[in-house]
């Protein structure tokens, strides 16, 4: 948070917390002192925003449903469509109530070591990349956002891109009515040793040069290592390797371990002692990964899965109805507060 603000500081730009990585809202209270607001991918995400973080929120999705979007605009205070059609369909709307109106480009240009997770894949379907189709309505916005970066831990990367940005859409963001540019999320300036200064020059500069309000849509920077999954050991078992099953699941409560083919991390993964740390799921690939450990474990020990924070939360889900974690914030002044426990009805209510 410290390092967002500082960000802050020295660009100039505005942080908006991603939503879409992390929605845990019983700490927004600490979080929304360091940051100007919350950006969102949905309606349920554009009111989380807007109810519980505040400041500038920030409405976008892929396609909004014509019965959501007074709702999405009652809840916002910048809307950004997805597409020329999105655009067509309720930018009338959003004038109508004053907000301003943003497009999502897609530069075709990305960092993303995942296909999956890659914007600028081929045939895309977020945003607009023509640059003649976007002059054609640009007398409609007032910003854009480009969302190009993912897990980017080097600046030269971002500072590439960003040039390349400028050589296909530099004249378009210095159109009179452009006021605000949104670079998205995906900077990894928050890691140890990212030139934040470098960041933060290259920023203001930018800003500086076409006259605009920029943002920036952390949501890994704003959470990592900032929250562990524990679990404990349920039974230790063997199979050409030591198995210790735990009391949590990588589909149900990590899931993106599953999706991006990662182990989990467990600190400090040291000693003679080698297991398969697993999950309880019927899933035979629920493996949380290998791990070594100074003494054997034993049924009831306690692990910690770190940097459990992004992308864990607003995916889990009741797979196999393995029990769901609690929610437990670790407060600045040592105390540790049960915000939040899931039972049976919890699941029950999850399926119809
Ligand atoms: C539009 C947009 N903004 C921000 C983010 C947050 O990215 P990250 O969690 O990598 O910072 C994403 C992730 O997909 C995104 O799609
Ligand atoms: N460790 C892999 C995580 C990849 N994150 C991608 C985030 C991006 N904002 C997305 O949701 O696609």
């Amino acid at each position: 948070m410290q390092r967002i603000a500082r960000l802050r500081e020295l660009s100039g730009a505005k942080a908006l917390l991603a939503l879409k990585c992390f929605s845990t809202w019983s700490v927004f209270p600490l979080m929304c002192q360091y940051m100007d607001g919350s950006t969102s991918s949905s309606l349920h995400e554009v009111k989380l925003g807007f109810q519980k973080f505040g400041g500038e929120t920030h409405a976008y999705s892929v396609a909004f449903a014509a019965h959501e979007i007074d709702e999405v605009l009652a809840n916002s205070d910048k809307v950004i469509f997805n597409s020329l059609g999105q655009l067509a369909r309720f930018g009338t709307a959003a004038h109508a109530t004053h907000k301003p109106v943003g497009l999502r480009v897609n530069p075709g240009t990305s960092n993303s070591p995942y296909l999956l997770a890659d914007p600028a894949r081929p045939h895309s379907r977020l945003g607009e990349a023509d640059p003649d189709k976007i002059a054609a309505v640009i007398d409609q916005l007032s910003g854009f956002m480009f969302h190009n970066n993912c897990e980017n831990r080097s600046f030269e990367s971002f500072d590439h891109m960003l040039g390349q940005i400028e050589a296909r859409f530099g004249h378009l963001l210095q159109s009179e009515g452009i006021a605000w540019v949104s670079l998205g999320g995906g900077i990894h300036f928050c890691d140890e040793g990212y030139p934040l200064e470098q960041l933060a020059a290259r920023l203001r500069a930018f800003a500086d040069q076409y006259q605009v309000q920029v943002y920036l849509e952390p949501g890994e920077a704003s959470i990592t290592n900032s929250a562990t999954l524990e679990v404990s050991v349920l039974d230790i078992n063997v199979n050409g390797k030591q198995l210790a099953i735990v009391d949590s699941s990588t589909e149900a409560h990590m899931l993106d371990l599953l999706i991006y083919n990662l182990p989990a991390r467990i600190e400090p993964n040291t000693g003679e002692h080698a297991y398969l740390v697993c999950g309880k799921t019927c899933l035979a690939g629920d493996i949380f990964g290998e791990f070594r450990f100074e003494a054997p474990l034993q049924v009831g020990d306690r692990i910690s899965i770190q940097d459990a924070a992004g992308y864990t939360m607003v995916k889990k889900n009741w797979f196999n109805g393995v029990g769901m974690p609690s929610i437990v914030v670790a407060r600045l002044d040592g105390t540790e507060e049960l915000v939040q426990s899931f039972g049976f009805d919890d699941y029950v209510n999850s399926l119809s």
